[in-house]
Order: C-alpha cells, then sequence, then structure tokens
C-alpha cells in the first residue's frame, strides 16, 4: 500500500487501497430469499442444490431410429442388409412399457425410452425406414445412441454449490432437476441520485447555463451490468434539506445509495452539507485523478452503505468501477477486490500527478494500449470511445512510449 501524500495545498490524501478496504469492511452480503426462477437470472445461490432424480431420468436415445438388440445385426452391411420385423413404435413421452424380443426392432424417437431387451438404436439413416419391417444396412455396438440414466447427474449430487451466479445455464440445470424456486441472494437494490442546479433530464429543452444530466444514465447502467437493481431518483438541486428529505423517502427501496455531484469544495455543495454533520458519512480526498473527492458511509435506521461520488461524469464512473463494483459484488456474496487488471504496453508516453494514481481512459486492443485524446474528467465524450483504465501508480510521474501498464478493461 502506499502512503498518504501531501499535495501542494497540505491536505493529507487518503491511499485508494484503503478507501476500498473501509468500504469492503463495512458492506454486508443482502439478505437471502426464495425466488421463482423466472426472477433468479443474475442473483447469487444461497444453497446447495442437490438433484434429487438422475438425469437423464431413464435410458433414452439420443437419435430417431430403431431400437434393437445388437446381436441380431451385427452382420449387416450395405450389401447384405438384416431384415427385422418392427414391432412397437416409441414416442418421447411414451409411458408404457416396451419390450425387444429377440429377431425384432421397435422404432423409436430421440428421448423416447430405450424398451427393455434392447441395446442399442439403429439411426434411421443406415436403415430404408420401414415401418412394418425394416433393413438394416449397417451394424451397431451395443449401446449405440442410447443415452443412460444418470450420466449426466446422479441422484443426490451436488448439481450447483452455494455462491453460484445465476447464469442462463444455471437456470437450466435447476430447472432440469425440478426445481422451481431457489435461495438465493437477490440482485442488491441501487437508488442513484444526481445532484446539481444545473442538471436537466435529456431529452427536454436546454435554457443557458444548464447541462444535460448524464451521469445517472452511466451508473445506473454500470449498476445493472454489476448485476444489481438500478433505480433512478429524480435529480435534485442545490438544498441539502431538499437532497435529505429526498434521501429519506428513497431508503424504503434501498440496499445501497449512490449520489453524484456536490461533494467538494464549493459554496453550494448539498450532498456534503447534508450528510457531514450525521457523523456517518466520511468525506475524503482519495489519491486518485480523476475522483479524488469521496463520500461513503452508512444512512437510516438500516444503515444503508452510501456512496457520494464526484459529479464530474468521468470522475463518478471511474469511482464506480473502483469502490462500488467491488462492494456490490460483496453485496451479492461474490469474491471482492480491486478491479482486475492486466498488462499491455502503452503506444504513447502518459503523464501523472505526484501521489495520485491515475487511470486514464484509453482503448486496448491486444496487448497495446493507446490513451484517448481529452484525458479531463468533464470529458464523456473521451470516456464513451475508451474500453479501458490505463493505471499509473502514485510515485510515477511519466511513463515513456513502449512502457508495460497495467490495464483495467471496462
Ligand atoms: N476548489 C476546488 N474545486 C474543485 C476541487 C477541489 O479540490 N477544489 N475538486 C475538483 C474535483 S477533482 C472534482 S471531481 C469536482 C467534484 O465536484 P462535485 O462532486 O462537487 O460535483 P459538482 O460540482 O456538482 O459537479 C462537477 C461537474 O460535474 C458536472 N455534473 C455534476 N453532476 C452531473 C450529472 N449528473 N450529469 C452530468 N454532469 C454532471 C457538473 O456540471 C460540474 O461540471 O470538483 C472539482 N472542483
Ligand atoms: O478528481 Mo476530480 O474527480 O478531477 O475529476
Amino acid at each position: 500500500m502506499h502512503d498518504p501524500r501531501r499535495p501542494g495545498d497540505g491536505v493529507t490524501l487518503k491511499p485508494v487501497d484503503r478507501h476500498l478496504e473501509e468500504i469492503l469492511a463495512t458492506v454486508r452480503a443482502v439478505t437471502p430469499l426464495e425466488l421463482d426462477l423466472d426472477q433468479a437470472l443474475g442473483t447469487v445461490l444461497a444453497e446447495n442444490v442437490t438433484s434429487p432424480l438422475p438425469l437423464p431420468p431413464f435410458d433414452n436415445s439420443a437419435m430417431d431410429g430403431y431400437a434393437v438388440r445388437a446381436e441380431d445385426v451385427a452382420g449387416a452391411s450395405e450389401t447384405r442388409p438384416v431384415v427385422l420385423p418392427v414391432m412397437d413404435d416409441v414416442a418421447a413421452g411414451d409411458g408404457r412399457t416396451y419390450a425387444v424380443g429377440r429377431g425384432m426392432a421397435a422404432r423409436i424417437m430421440t428421448g423416447a425410452p430405450v424398451p427393455g431387451g434392447a441395446d442399442a438404436v439403429v439411426p434411421v439413416e443406415w436403415t430404408d425406414g420401414g415401418t412394418v419391417r425394416v433393413a438394416i444396412r449397417r451394424a451397431p455396438e451395443p449401446g449405440n445412441a442410447i443415452r443412460r440414466a444418470g450420466e449426466d447427474v446422479r441422484p443426490g449430487q451436488v448439481v450447483l454449490p452455494a455462491g453460484t451466479p445465476i447464469g442462463p445455464a444455471q437456470l437450466g440445470i435447476l430447472a432440469g432437476v425440478g426445481r422451481r424456486r431457489a435461495r438465493v441472494l437477490p440482485r442488491p437494490r441501487v437508488v442513484v441520485m444526481s445532484t446539481g442546479a444545473e442538471l436537466v433530464p435529456p431529452g427536454e429543452p436546454l435554457a443557458p447555463g444548464k447541462i444535460y444530466e448524464s451521469n445517472s444514465y452511466t451508473l445506473c447502467g454500470a449498476v445493472r451490468q454489476a448485476g444489481a437493481e438500478a433505480y433512478r431518483a429524480e435529480a435534485v438541486t442545490d438544498d441539502p434539506a431538499v437532497f435529505l428529505d429526498r434521501l429519506e423517502s428513497q431508503l424504503v427501496r434501498a440496499d445501497v445509495v449512490i449520489t453524484s455531484g456536490g461533494v467538494s469544495m464549493g459554496a453550494y455543495e448539498p450532498v456534503k452539507e447534508a450528510l457531514a454533520p450525521l457523523g456517518t458519512v466520511r468525506f475524503d480526498k482519495v489519491a486518485m485523478q480523476p475522483g479524488m473527492p469521496q463520500g461513503f458511509g452508512v444512512v437510516g435506521e438500516d444503515r444503508v452503505p452510501i456512496f457520494c461520488l464526484p459529479g464530474n461524469p468521468v470522475s463518478a464512473f471511474v469511482s464506480f468501477v473502483l469502490f462500488v463494483r467491488p462492494a456490490l459484488d460483496k453485496m451479492r456474496g461474490l469474491p471482492a477486490g480491486p478491479p482486475k487488471t492486466v498488462p499491455a504496453t502503452v503506444d504513447a508516453p502518459l503523464r501523472s500527478p505526484k501521489g495520485k494514481r491515475s487511470f486514464l481512459r484509453g482503448v486496448l486492443d491486444g496487448d497495446v494500449v493507446s490513451p484517448v485524446r481529452g484525458q479531463g474528467s468533464h470529458q464523456l465524450g473521451a470516456l464513451a470511445a475508451a474500453n479501458a483504465l490505463i493505471v499509473v501508480p502514485e510515485d510515477v510521474t511519466e511513463v515513456p512510449k513502449g512502457a508495460t501498464v497495467r490495464v483495467i478493461p471496462l
């Protein structure tokens, strides 16, 4: 870990890693609940799921064809086909009991139970397709095209351990072993609130001095990508009382709150002014760029974690990647830590302020990363052109072209 630094203005900066450690020490996994499978995508399993039955549940055919005794057709060939009487027609889902006697065949469909006595299925392509008698032109090995009961899953087998994120294939195995519901850690509910008197919702006319509110779109998108539910609260102006009021009314539906803006040094900083006096939310300057001003703590009776991110759009997004996303991982019951990095060669020189860890926006292509033009923390356009953050450590101020750097793919 790096020591806090003292930049020119004499303020001690908090190390990035310590800020994340404090956040991860505060947030807890959400409370598990039973959910219908249709609601379970993106949740994390909170029980070991065992199968009450074998899968497949019974020996069944892998192909459309004829169930036979392999020894009866052992000599079959193109020039000397073996002709057998077709006694039955077994379709998938047929619950009756069939048997194939010596010297006989039954027509069988993919997924249908293999009749007693039969030990091989001859694909229809190896035959003349007859329905009364069938001419078989090729000899199957015993066991050919038969899917054995329990070859995929044994009864009592754990098919999914607790802690498994539920994706489409996991929904499939849950349904496949007959489960309608599962005990899961649900997707955390995240309320996103923007602050600023200059903000106008996109789609409305823009008056002088105003800008379109974009952070809540970035942050709600990032929240959803992180496996959580996002709720956008109406943006609030610069009044701390209004902010507190709005926050209170949102807490009922929040496992986490994210605000953006209003945490810096200006004359109107509603988030900081409203929350700092509570004593449960800390406002720090973190040794990073962008994203230096950060608030984090808990609010309300239920001690809901709150992230007060800086308002600059790039700062808010970078802060999400570094701090909120790992917190959401922990709340979802997943391993949580700093974002993963990969090595890359940088194709242009980089500069970074002393004492701060920089997260420069770049385009990663294979193992080469190019910084985008426009590294200001207000530059939404440049952020949208990037697919990676280039990490420059606190003690490095210049990186030459061709150097190896660590990169966070976005
Ligand atoms: N004297 C100082 N000024 C500033 C400092 C400082 O240390 N001393 N820190 C700067 C840094 S670094 C950042 S980052 C910003 C953080 O400011 P706030 O969190 O208080 O955010 P605002 O002032 O409300 O907004 C900053 C900037 O971002 C735009 N913004 C805000 N919210 C949105 C939104 N939802 N959608 C789009 N754009 C938004 C806002 O219009 C401002 O341009 O403070 C620096 N100043
Ligand atoms: O640290 Mo602020 O977040 O430049 O942009």
